[in-house]
């Protein structure tokens, strides 16, 4: 790989020759694909994937390559996401019923991660400032499975505005130089110039100022990049402690890690607790990762107010859904759904939506997916949304059929399946290889195929 003159140049200066000889060449060797099991699934080790080569920091990670179309990845059992970017997730380490933000959250890995480990306990706020990446992000979250789950649209300061000490977990996960991305784009390389790193820490800057404005006391933050350069890594984070409260708390290390390198920025000791991942010392493209803390005891959250303005308009809150409306969506549920699903019933148009319980009020905001999508409200009829078969277990549903891998291909092309012995109508949910991947309409015999359009081979 033709790697740009001032970076080779950058970079033999901070690591001197040997190291940097090692570092450069790794730029030659092929990116590494690694993936994640899913825990929020009743069995997560069920998949085809070799499980031969853990990670040692990601408790459900793995080194091998996810197949798109595979039963695995469609219903949700694997995410993709190469091995040092794992590590981010297993930093934060997000506690079932915390509330947690993933501020620059798309296109998901992390966010996958967090809401694996919170155990549909809890809210994560999602949240990406480019709506075509927010949706990218709906839809990831919605194969993983989580239910809870808000994908907001918004720039750090408008979010901040309306979620004031809200968190108790907040990750910048930075857009950044990406000097980590080289080997998987190589058009990665095209933007870079050895000014382009000072020019993305102004903007991480930025987003930092507002995150720390969302921090509970007590509350965690989580800052990481996918790129070397000091004034992105140790820089920022001296300058985060010399304009916060929060303090690091150091990472433990294991095999692979490396210690970041106070003496890139102002020699403080402390940023020794940072984290870097390099490629030439373990297997993955390459991260920063460092773990903050604010000093102080979380309160509990005030009241919420009732805002004047989205009163009777509500997007959040049971009062936004009419008595018939969901009347609809419970014959639906009791019809189909062994279980009560607990949550706010909220509505976006004519989609229904269960909203985590102990959301924060969202009326505010640009929210691309609050929580669970149920399905859309027709007229005198409920339509089931996709999100239910992956979000909820072969258990939950009255009605599950096993389909086999041919079937498998022909329902996600959009045709429908016969089963001849099966009578009457209701909503199914298929399954292939005990994995749920979709829900179906069974009318006497015929499932009819209601798989979204936009997911379809
Ligand atoms: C490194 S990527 C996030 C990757 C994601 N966390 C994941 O693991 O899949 C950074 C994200 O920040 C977003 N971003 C860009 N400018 C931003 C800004 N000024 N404020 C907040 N986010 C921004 C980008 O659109 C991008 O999705």
């Amino acid at each position: 790989m033709q790697l740009p003159n001032d970076f080779v140049t950058k970079y033999t200066q901070l690591l001197g020759e040997t190291e940097a000889k090692a570092f450069l060449a790794s730029y030659n060797q092929p990116a590494n694909s690694g993936f994640r099991l899913n825990p929020l699934k009743p069995d997560p080790k069920n998949v085809t994937l070799s499980l031969d080569e853990p990670i040692n920091y990601s408790p459900y990670g793995y080194v091998g390559k996810v197949d798109g179309n595979a039963i695995d990845h469609v219903s949700g059992y694997v995410y993709s996401q190469e091995p040092s970017a794992q590590l981010v997730g297993a930093v934060a380490n997000a506690q079932p019923g915390q509330t947690v933000l993933d501020l620059c959250a798309a296109p998901g890995g992390k966010s996958t991660y967090l809401a694996g480990a919170m155990a549909n306990q809890g809210v994560l706020v999602s949240n990406e400032i480019n709506l075509g990446r927010a949706r990218v992000l709906g839809s990831n979250i919605e194969r993983w499975g989580a239910r809870n789950v808000i994908v907001t649209n918004h720039d750090p300061a408008s979010l901040a505005k309306v979620l004031p000490e809200a968190f108790d977990m907040i990750l910048v996960d930075a857009p950044c130089s990406g000097e980590g991305m080289f080997r998987k784009d190589p058009d990665a390389m095209s933007y870079w110039s050895l000014d382009y790193p000072a020019s993305c820490a102004t903007r991480q800057r930025e987003i930092l100022t507002e995150a720390i404005k969302m921090l509970k006391p007590g509350g965690t933050l989580v800052y990481s990049t996918c790129t070397f350069a000091p004034e992105e890594d140790e820089q920022m984070m001296a300058w985060l402690l010399d304009h916060s409260d929060l303090s690091i708390s150091p990472i433990t290390h294991m095999a692979g890690m490396s210690s970041a390198r106070p003496e890139w920025a102002d020699g403080r000791p402390e940023l020794a607790g940072a984290v870097r991942l390099w490629p030439h010392k373990q297997l993955g493209e390459g991260h920063f990762v460092c773990r903050l803390t604010r000093p102080g005891v979380a309160s509990e959250p005030a009241p919420r107010k009732k805002n004047k303005k989205s009163r009777g308009k509500q997007a959040a809150g049971d009062s936004a859904v009419s008595r018939d409306e969901r009347t609809l969506w419970q014959d639906w549920a009791q019809a189909n759904l062994t279980q009560t699903l607990t949550g706010t019933l909220t509505k976006q148009g004519e989609q229904l939506y269960l909203l985590p319980n102990n959301a924060p009020d969202i009326s505010q905001l640009r929210v691309v997916r609050p929580g669970l999508h149920l399905g859309t409200l027709k007229k005198n009829r409920f339509e089931p949304s996709h999100s239910l078969a992956t979000a909820l277990l072969p258990e939950q549903f009255n009605l599950t059929v096993a389909v086999n891998d041919d079937e498998y291909q022909h329902y996600r092309h959009g045709e429908t399946l016969q089963r001849p012995d099966l009578h009457g109508k209701s909503s199914v949910l298929l399954t292939n290889a005990d994995k749920g991947f979709a829900i179906g309409r069974l009318v006497n015999g015929t499932i009819k195929n209601i798989y979204p359009k936009g997911l379809r081979v």
